[in-house]
């Protein structure tokens, strides 16, 4: 069986979230957002090892998080960088030896088992993939000053989620390789791979629930999945 880590980022500022707290430390139903991956990873088999990612002045906290908890399987909180891409190479670099890497937005709070067991097929199979959706809207680009250009074919636009699993050598010669050049508008890990070429990159079907919560409103919508999950659970409880 290979082995498979996973790199969960919890060190953004949540700018857009505009709240005191950073965004992946708000409650969800009495517990942080951060909690849900992390237990989601916990859970599952695939994974042997979490690396979670932190702002500096939050790594005790993240601990707590984690002894409150009892995610045993949370081996390591580091420091993150300035941008995304510089906390995944923190997180990358602890990994240490492993065939398989799992990079997670911890403010995405519901990625889910099936996810992480297509992903992990597909990085195993293809080297590359990315969690995502097909987009549900009509998908028009715009001119800087606000006009439509053009309406873009939907049927090949995807919504890009996390997950974003990788053979792990792969991912961490793609962040060495681009590190050394000047890195402009990197918003997630396939970006690298693709951008350098190294392999191609499998599209998998994510999850129209596994949200990024970016903006306010995202905190409400999660707490309408979290209660739509847990009406689901318990009624599967019933039925056994
Ligand atoms: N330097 C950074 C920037 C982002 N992240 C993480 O990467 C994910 C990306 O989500 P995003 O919504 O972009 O988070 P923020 O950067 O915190 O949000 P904003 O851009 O609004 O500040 C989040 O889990 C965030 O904590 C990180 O670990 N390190
Ligand atoms: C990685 C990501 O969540 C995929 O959708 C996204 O690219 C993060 O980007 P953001 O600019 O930090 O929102």
């Amino acid at each position: 069986m290979k082995q498979a880590k996973a790199i969960v980022l919890a060190a953004g500022q949540g700018k857009r979230m505009g709240s005191v707290v950073p965004k992946q430390f708000l409650e969800l139903d009495g517990k942080p957002l951060l909690f849900y991956s992390l237990e989601c990873f916990e859970q599952s088999e695939l994974i042997s090892e979490i690396i979670l990612v932190a702002g500096k002045d939050a790594i005790p906290f993240c601990w707590k998080i984690v002894d409150h908890f009892g995610f045993q399987k949370v081996k390591y909180v580091v420091p993150g960088g300035k941008e995304r891409y510089d906390s995944v190479y923190e997180g990358l670099k602890v990994c240490g030896d492993c065939d398989i890497v799992f990079i997670h937005d911890g403010a995405r709070p519901f990625p889910d088992a099936g996810m992480l067991e297509r992903t992990f097929e597909a990085a195993d199979t293809y080297g590359a993939c990315v969690a995502a959706v097909p987009s549900k809207d009509t998908m028009k680009q715009g001119t800087p000053d606000g006009l439509v250009e053009r309406t873009l074919d939907r049927s090949t636009l995807w919504n890009v989620q996390t997950p974003q699993v990788f053979r792990y050598d792969l991912i961490m010669e793609a962040h060495q390789k681009i590190r050394k050049g000047s890195i402009e508008g990197v918003t997630d890990d396939s970006m690298i791979v693709e951008t350098l070429g190294i392999c191609p990159v499998k599209l998998v079907m994510g999850s129209y629930d596994n949200i990024k919560v970016t903006t306010p409103e995202d905190l409400v919508i999660a707490e309408n999945i979290l209660k739509r999950r847990e009406k689901a659970t318990l009624k599967m409880k019933e039925k056994e």
